[in-house]
């Protein structure tokens, strides 16, 4: 670690949403531990916090989290910000570096269903309720039957929906439930094979301003994990590609695994209508080191293929 670090407070931003409290609680523990620092954690406000009734989309987009947050990073109201890496816009920040993505942790959506029932067990006309164009696309695209509606809020309210027996089902991601320890009421967790996630799905982004050298060096060094950088760098290379928002039916996942020649990245991606009539499923794989290329070239056969047709922004929430 360098010497200038040593001697800071190092100000975690953190929204103020009980999943990122505890996501940039576990990552300022972390670097207290690992760079023998002391932290701080900074709550700062976001408009997508406060604004509940506005649609995602009139807010414009999922950016409303994020840019709050790297507002105050600019500012110097806080050295580090912690996000949710799904939520970050794949265009690059001026000013702002990604100094780590630490391991992820499982990726995959779940259903939360009431009397402990599966997709294939819930009844056709059954309620399932999601925001994400995405999920919406592939559930329609399974021909159960299911009725979708839509979603919002914080993961306490859609929670609440199945329990008041509002709805019959909610999909979720895994990872949110795992950080504040609510896995008890998943019913499923949905092989991807049926619901591929959003692309970053379950790992987290820790950015810091590019000028701060020394702390992007130190975070990195301390918090970044190779594979799980090299799988997201594939996942946002595709989506980026096919300039898709985060709002737009696409799923994907990569995975690292050994190969004969070293380690290999085997990249599965969506892009699908979102009433289900048209799926197209892909996948691609390589080098680990060619992430990005791998991500680039999946996404253009795809759009080759008429990927484009399909993502059109709908307008409507991201997940
Ligand atoms: N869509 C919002 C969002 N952004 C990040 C997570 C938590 C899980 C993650 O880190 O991927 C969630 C909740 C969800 O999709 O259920």
């Amino acid at each position: 670690m360098t010497a200038e670090t040593v001697n800071r407070v190092i100000r975690v931003g953190t929204r103020r949403s009980l999943l990122a409290k505890t996501q940039s609680g576990q990552v300022a523990d972390q670097i207290a531990a690992r760079l023998g620092v002391q932290v701080e954690l900074v709550e700062v406000v976001t408009e997508g916090d406060v604004n509940q009734t506005s649609t995602l989309a009139s807010l414009g987009g999922t950016g409303v989290f994020v840019s709050a947050l790297r507002d105050a990073l600019i500012r110097g109201d806080v050295d580090v910000a912690v996000h949710s890496l799904k939520d970050l816009p794949t265009t690059p920040f001026d000013g702002i570096a990604l100094a780590a993505v630490p391991p992820r942790e499982d990726p995959r959506d779940v259903l939360v269903a009431r009397d402990g029932l599966t997709l294939g067990e819930l009844p056709p006309g059954s309620v399932v309720a999601t925001g994400s164009p995405r999920r919406v696309a592939q559930l329609h695209a399974l021909g159960l039957g299911l009725t979708i509606v839509g979603l919002r809020g914080n993961i306490d309210t859609r929670l609440g929906r199945v329990a008041s027996g509002d709805v019959d089902g909610v999909i979720l991601a895994r990872a949110g439930l795992a950080r504040i320890d609510r896995l008890d009421v998943v019913t499923e967790s949905i092989d991807p094979l049926q619901m591929l996630p959003a692309p970053g799905q379950g790992a987290l982004a820790i950015e810091c301003r590019s000028a701060d050298a020394d702390l992007v060096a130190d975070l990195a060094a301390a918090l970044d994990d190779a594979p799980t950088r090299a799988a997201v760098t594939a996942e946002r290379e595709l989506l980026r590609t096919l300039e898709a928002g985060c709002a737009a039916p696409v799923g994907a996942l990569a995975e690292v695994a050994e190969g004969e020649h070293g380690p290999e990245i085997w990249l599965r991606a969506v892009a699908a209508a979102v009433d289900g009539t048209v799926e197209l499923r892909r996948s691609a794989s390589g080098p680990v080191t060619d992430a990005a290329e791998i991500g680039r070239t999946l996404a253009t056969s795809m759009l080759d293929e008429g990927a484009a047709a399909l993502i059109e922004e709908p307008g409507k929430q991201q997940a």
